[in-house]
């Protein structure tokens, strides 16, 4: 059965729950089965010897006797993380597993022969909590084993480091290794410790040890309702974020996980520790490093990629160069009966870095993505551009444009550099504000200041406000270009709150995450990636850190000098300024401005094959040139990544190449075919409908052009190329309501040798689980975006965009498949479709080659249809 036909089967009640999306059926996977089937096929002893239990596999005895979800957490390295483990009790051994065994092919993270158990004791660590001391020399090499092969999570990551690193834990006994069990009451607590007594051989009558050390635990204190020997950043940002004890209690692997990779993202200002052990400076550009090690709490990023739209912006951003860490020293926690030293440093950094670093960072690269808000645009004016200064207060489309002589041009871009003031945005609503709303029930997209990624346009709608939806309008969810009956009431727009000052370090975190995370550096871009320059951070001289990982050694990047030879090869060497004139800017990127101009003459000269390849072109034609400074560019090998995959990439569906032109050794023109209609994220936010709730667009117009972005992916795909930040500012339509895909500088080749990669890349709030949880991803982390995607058109903005940031990685790393606001108001169609788009497990996800025919496509509107949404820039 193909996916598609499988997913028609999903029934009407699918996607309406956080979860994951329902399986297609037709997979084999076996639910009904219960787990004592397959239990009962296992068997643990070794029949070689008749004495000690194999190494390998778990078998009947070792699950037949206790099971069942406990908290763990050892003494070594992720001292601090509690882990949901689900935990088996057998004749031989107590194992733990990340999931529920289903079968005996499961792997554990780690297995404990009870023959090295030597104590076990209540603690107060935690509440219902019990240590559990092992010998770890009793047995070398077989008192615990922990599989590497679990190394898809957290939580067996952890166990990995967990079995392997924990020598030197439970008091002066370096032989002994101590872990931590917490049950969720207390009778289960007596239930285990009286299973494991009566199980293990030396402990029948033995007491529980004394003189334990505790090592620092992380934790939430029920009673205190706070975090407990949290590095005081991290302390920080869950203050900020909306992540609860209840969430920390349910998954604080993955809380962990986004502290960290927040952490990365916002560049390591703030120098928190998450462990000890050698300085690796292992970065997010090194998660395709290894996959294994994806939930350890990764060392601070000594030179923290960003991503493109980042981390071209600003080279003097970038944070210094991180030393080794010390030996740990940090928080004390304030438990009683406790006897603490730490794992941690203690940061350095504070919070008020925050802010600082993601402005600078970000600000210039959010001109152009106002995150959806319901907050006024800040400076609706900054991010004119003044072309024509003589007439300037008017709205650029009524200027008079004069084409701008090359001279001038590179002058105005100067000065822009030089100038620019924060651009009006999507403001992301500060958690308190989204909460505010969400308990007024306001519609999210109401308010929303109707800003647009072009100057032109943005200027315009900073004076305008999105157009009401009629009093009968349609169903956001409406499957026909004709409005039905309004579903729901209309909202109140919210009134554009002020930010409290206290706030600041989250929206502009917030705003930061609506951005790109930085791709890798490595062999694996179709560019060698150069590392970013590094700045001394006066501010902040080196700290100690604390790393938790190795890094594998980087592969040698691309000089300067290289990417010079490379993007020459790719361009023409030669002043392009006589055969354009300038018309207006159309928007403004993180590396660049990019200006509609036309076609004023064709090259004469001989050079090169340029006559050649624009052959096609014709005086008068409309062209988008990306102009771009080099000299600002720190990542200039994503340019020549995005030339590179630009002009080998011509389909209907990808914004067409033109041609490049090296102006200087600093002045890169890129010109490109021009997309009058900007970007979905413009139309989405412009269109008629978007004055009320919900979609602004219907499904046979959300059908049209997903299949046509599907087209485009397709075509990537069976390139092996994967372009890693599909969402709709990077999806652009034309007057003839065409869709085309750009901004390629994060693409990734997946070779026969690297046929999945690991780095987190993208913009947070598009990402793929598998992202997020740095796992190995493939192509099909381009479907998970173009499902979120689809969302964006049917509910105005991705999945927990008005959530904090880090709660919002928090919940794409926990929830999963994301909830519909409107599930009843969808047809069937559309939610089969998101169903195995928005497939957690990748094995489920449809391939954009089964997407396209699913019958959602079906019905999809004619180009035509597109037309009311394009009005507004008429
Ligand atoms: N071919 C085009 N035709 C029309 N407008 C375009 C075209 N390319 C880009 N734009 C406009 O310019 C804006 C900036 O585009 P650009 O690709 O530079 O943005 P970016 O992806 O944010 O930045 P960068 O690629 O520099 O990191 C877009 O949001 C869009 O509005």
């Amino acid at each position: 059965m193909s996916l598609s036909a499988a997913a028609n089967k999903i029934s009407d009640t699918d996607f309406q729950n956080i979860g994951p999306a329902p399986r297609p059926p037709g997979a084999s996977y076996n639910k009904t089965q219960p787990i004592t089937n397959y239990l009962s096929q296992m068997d643990l002893k070794d029949k070689r010897n008749g004495s000690e239990p194999r190494e390998s596999r778990p078998s009947r005895a070792a699950y037949s006797k206790k099971s069942g979800w406990i908290q763990y957490k050892d003494d070594g390295l992720l001292s601090f993380l509690w882990q949901k483990r689900y935990m088996v009790l057998s004749d031989s051994y107590l194992t733990l597993y990340k999931n529920e065994p289903r079968s005996a092919s499961e792997d554990p993270v780690l297995q404990v022969p009870l023959t090295t158990i030597v104590s076990v004791s209540r603690t107060q660590l935690k509440q219902n909590c019990f240590e559990v001391v092992r010998n770890h020399d009793r047995n070398a090499g077989s008192s615990s084993s922990t599989n590497s092969n679990t190394a898809n999570g957290a939580g067996s990551a952890s166990s990995l480091s967990a079995a392997s690193s924990s020598s030197s834990s439970s008091g002066s006994d370096s032989s002994r290794k101590t872990m931590y069990i917490s049950t969720k009451t207390e009778i289960e607590l007596h239930s285990w410790l009286d299973s494991i007594f009566a199980k293990c051989p030396l402990l029948s009558g033995v007491s529980s040890p004394t003189n334990f050390t505790h090592k620092v635990h992380v934790g939430f204190d029920p009673e205190t309702g706070s975090f407990v020997g949290m590095p005081s950043n991290w302390e920080k940002l869950l203050k900020h974020s909306r992540i609860t004890g209840e969430d920390w209690n349910n998954n604080s692997a993955a809380v962990i996980q986004v502290l960290q990779f927040y952490q990365e993202y916002n560049g390591a200002g703030n120098g928190t520790s998450t462990g000890t052990g050698a300085s690796t400076g292992a970065g997010i550009s090194n998660a395709s490093a290894s996959s294994s090690s994806s939930s350890l709490p990764r060392p601070l990023n000594p030179q923290p990629q960003f991503g493109a739209k980042q981390s071209r912006q600003n080279s003097t951003d970038l944070v210094p160069q991180r030393k080794p860490p010390t030996p740990p020293s940090g928080p004390t926690s304030h438990r009683p009966n406790l006897q603490v030293s730490t794992s941690y440093q203690q940061s350095q950094g504070s919070l008020q870095a925050y802010p600082k670093s993601f402005n600078s960072k970000f600000a210039s690269p959010l001109q152009n993505r106002p995150p959806h808000s319901h907050l006024p645009s800040p400076s609706p004016s900054a991010n004119k551009v003044p072309l024509v200064p003589q007439n300037s207060h008017l709205p650029l489309k009524q200027q008079t444009i004069q084409p701008l002589p090359s001279q001038q041009m590179q002058q105005v871009h100067q000065q822009q550099s030089q100038q620019q003031t924060p651009p009006p945005q999507r403001p992301i609503v500060h958690p308190q504000d989204s909460a505010r709303y969400q308990h007024n029930m306001q519609n999210p997209y109401a308010s929303r200041p109707n800003p647009s990624s072009s100057s032109s346009s943005s200027e315009q709608n900073a004076q305008r406000r999105a157009p009401q939806r009629p009093p009968n309008n349609p169903s956001p969810y409406s499957t026909s270009s004709t409005p039905p009956p309004r579903l729901h009431p209309q909202r109140a727009a919210p009134a554009g709150p002020k930010l409290p000052a206290e706030s600041s370090a989250s929206t502009a975190a917030a705003v930061a995450m609506r951005q790109q995370i930085k791709p890798e550096a490595g062999p694996n871009y179709l560019q060698p990636n150069r590392e970013a320059p590094k700045k001394p951070d006066m501010t902040h001289p080196k700290k100690d850190v604390g790393v938790t990982k190795q890094r594998k050694p980087t592969k040698p990047t691309m000089s300067n000098a290289e990417i010079m030879a490379k993007l020459k090869s790719v361009t023409f060497n030669t002043d392009p300024s006589p055969f354009f004139q300038m018309v207006e800017k159309a928007g403004q990127g993180a590396s660049g401005s990019v200006y509609l101009a036309r076609r004023t003459q064709l090259p004469t000269y001989e050079e090169g094959n340029l006559n050649e390849q624009i052959g096609e072109q014709h005086i008068g034609d409309k062209v988008a040139i990306k102009q771009m400074i080099l000299s600002k560019q720190p990542r200039k090998e994503l340019i020549v990544n995005e030339i590179l995959v630009m002009k080998d990439s011509q389909h209907k569906n990808i914004v067409n190449f033109l041609e490049a032109y090296l102006k200087t050794e600093d002045d890169l023109w890129v010109v490109m075919e021009y997309m009058e209609g900007g970007s979905l994220t413009d139309l989405i936010e412009n269109s008629p409908n978007n004055g009320s709730n919900f979609s602004p667009l219907t499904e046979p117009q959300i059908a049209y052009i997903v299949r046509e972005t599907c087209q485009g992916l397709k075509f990537l795909h069976d390139k092996h190329i994967i372009h890693r930040d599909i969402k709709s500012d990077n999806v652009l339509l034309d007057t003839r309501s065409r869709v085309k895909i750009t901004d390629f500088g994060f693409c990734a080749k997946l070779t026969d040798k690297r046929s999945k990669r690991a780095t987190m890349v993208g913009t947070p709030y598009w990402m793929a689980p598998e992202v997020v949880k740095q796992r190995e991803y493939d192509e099909k982390v381009d479907v998970w975006s173009l499902g979120i995607m689809t969302i964006e058109m049917l509910e105005g903005e991705p999945p927990y965009l008005n959530e904090d940031p880090l709660k919002a990685l928090y919940l794409i790393a926990t929830n999963g498949t994301p909830k519909l606001k409107q599930p009843e108001a969808l047809s069937l169609k559309i939610k089969r479709f998101l169903s195995v788009c928005l497939c957690v497990d990748v094995k489920y996800r449809a391939s954009t080659e089964e997407l396209l025919h699913h019958s959602f496509f079906d019905m999809s509107c004619d180009p035509v249809d597109l037309n009311p949404l394009l009005e507004w820039k008429k």
